[in-house]
């Protein structure tokens, strides 16, 4: 056994390009909604391994799945054979996802790759080689999703030719407004973007990578009748914020959207390398042997996905996430009171972004060395969270959706003391320097 600590071992073998450090922790277990730390602490979930962690951690009804599918395992790829646990889990994402005509899903491993498949889906399909997305979107790191995301993470890759990237309207930084953004899209249509040669727009209902923001009621639906003016798909991005997180089943709900194409990842799995597409059986049966991956839709990840789905249905964690982010969003809100860095709380459910201004009339961002900093401690203090967004300004919650009422009150007090140690100096400069990673 290593003499070494886990995070010397990591930085011994771990490639960089891999890693996205927001602190020293290193995780040895995890349950429920919290991490238990190298050397025993625990440390309160409230970013739930960005994302997919949707149930916790040891959730008895994902081990019980994953268990039992792994002992009479049924192959391990869907693509050389059906298997009852990914026919099962695209039977209950038809069901629950609304949609317009005859559809089909398709499974991958990753929000990434699933982006990737529908971008060349719809490209193969239409004919149209064109794609409408936004600035500060994250749709994967593979090379078709991250051609048509927008995200500063990415500009060491240049985006797709002929994808068009238009402002995401922010209502608390409206320096784009949804009819000034909604102006610029017709003014491209009228010029040097053909609306013809456009396969689809990408979109996420609530932007998050990009900073948390929930868009101005009604852009959505603009969007979506120049998109069906012009034959365009819309493709909704519910990576993130689908599955119940934002206080109904999918985010995209909150807009009255109907979208040709929806894209999960991260929740499905409940932890598990599980993502899917669903969209029109034209689109998606356009050719056999198009989007393959051997271990894609196996049935021990697809279990976890059916265990993931029925758990939401069995607890209520759609009424929960509505209730329980409610009530997180109204608590973080109180430390406006005591902490002018505080500039906006905001999100929907249990998606939550706190961004950190240095002055409340310009709303300047605060730098990402001040961000990082409340992030270490936070660690330091025993909570687990991130930052986003494109000044790296906005604190982002993306808990377990089993976080309870309790947690919320351990979880912001944390943030609460975090604030006020940075803002009091204790901690340095050196301490996040190698933090600082997006
Ligand atoms: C809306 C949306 N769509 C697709 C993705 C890509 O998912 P994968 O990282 O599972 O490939 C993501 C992933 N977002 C990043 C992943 C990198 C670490 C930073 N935090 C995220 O949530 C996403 O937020």
């Amino acid at each position: 056994m290593s003499n070494l600590s886990l995070r010397e071992r990591d930085a011994a073998t771990i490639a960089q390009i891999g890693k996205l450090r927001f602190s020293p922790l290193s995780v040895v277990g995890g349950q429920g909604n919290r991490l238990i730390e190298e050397g025993g602490r625990s440390l309160l979930d409230l970013s739930g391994s960005a994302g997919p962690a949707i149930l916790g951690y040891g959730h008895p009804a994902i081990v019980e799945a994953v268990e039992a599918s792994i002992r009479d395992m049924a192959g391990a790829s869907l693509l050389l054979y059906p298997n009852e646990p990914a026919v099962s889990l695209a039977e209950r994402l038809l069901a629950i996802t609304p949609g317009n005509g005859e559809r089909r899903v398709w499974f991958g491993h990753s929000g990434s790759d699933a982006n990737d498949c529908a971008v060349r889906v719809l490209q193969a399909a239409t004919g149209r080689s064109r794609f409408i997305s936004f600035i500060g979107s994250y749709h994967g790191n593979l090379s078709g999703s991250m051609g048509i995301s927008g995200h500063t993470a990415m500009t060491h890759t240049l985006p797709r030719p002929g994808v068009l990237l238009l402002p995401y309207p922010d209502p608390y930084r409206p320096q784009f407004s949804a009819e000034e953004v909604l102006a610029l899209l017709d003014y491209q249509f009228e010029t040097t973007c053909p609306p013809h040669q456009v396969a689809a727009v990408f979109i996420e209902p609530l932007m998050s990578d990009g900073g948390l923001i929930v868009p101005p009621p009604g852009f959505l639906n603009a969007l979506e009748e120049r998109c069906r003016r012009h034959g365009i798909r819309i493709v909704v991005d519910e990576v993130k914020v689908g599955l119940a997180r934002t206080g109904l089943m999918h985010c995209f709900q909150h807009e009255g959207l109907t979208p040709d194409l929806v894209v999960f990842g991260k929740g499905i799995g409940g932890g598990l390398p599980l993502s899917a597409v669903i969209g029109p059986k034209e689109i998606m049966d356009h050719a056999p042997a198009f989007a393959l991956q051997t271990t894609a839709g196996n049935p021990v990840a697809t279990s976890a996905g059916n265990a993931v789905l029925k758990t939401i249905e069995r607890e209520e964690l759609v009424e929960r996430s509505a209730r329980v982010g409610a009530l997180f969003s109204d608590t973080l809100k109180t430390l406006a009171a005591k902490h002018e860095i505080i500039g906006d709380v905001r999100g929907r459910g249990l998606a939550v972004g706190v961004d950190l201004v240095k002055d409340r009339k310009t709303r300047e961002p605060v730098t990402a060395t001040t961000t990082a900093k409340i992030i270490y401690s936070g660690y330091e203090l025993g909570a687990a969270f991130t930052y986003v967004g494109l000044k790296a300004n906005v604190l982002e919650f993306m808990p377990p959706l089993t976080l309870t009422e309790d947690e919320v009150a351990e979880g912001v007090a944390i943030v609460d003391q975090a604030i006020a140690d940075v803002s009091a100096g204790k901690v340095s400069d050196t301490d996040v320097a190698s933090f600082m990673m997006w």
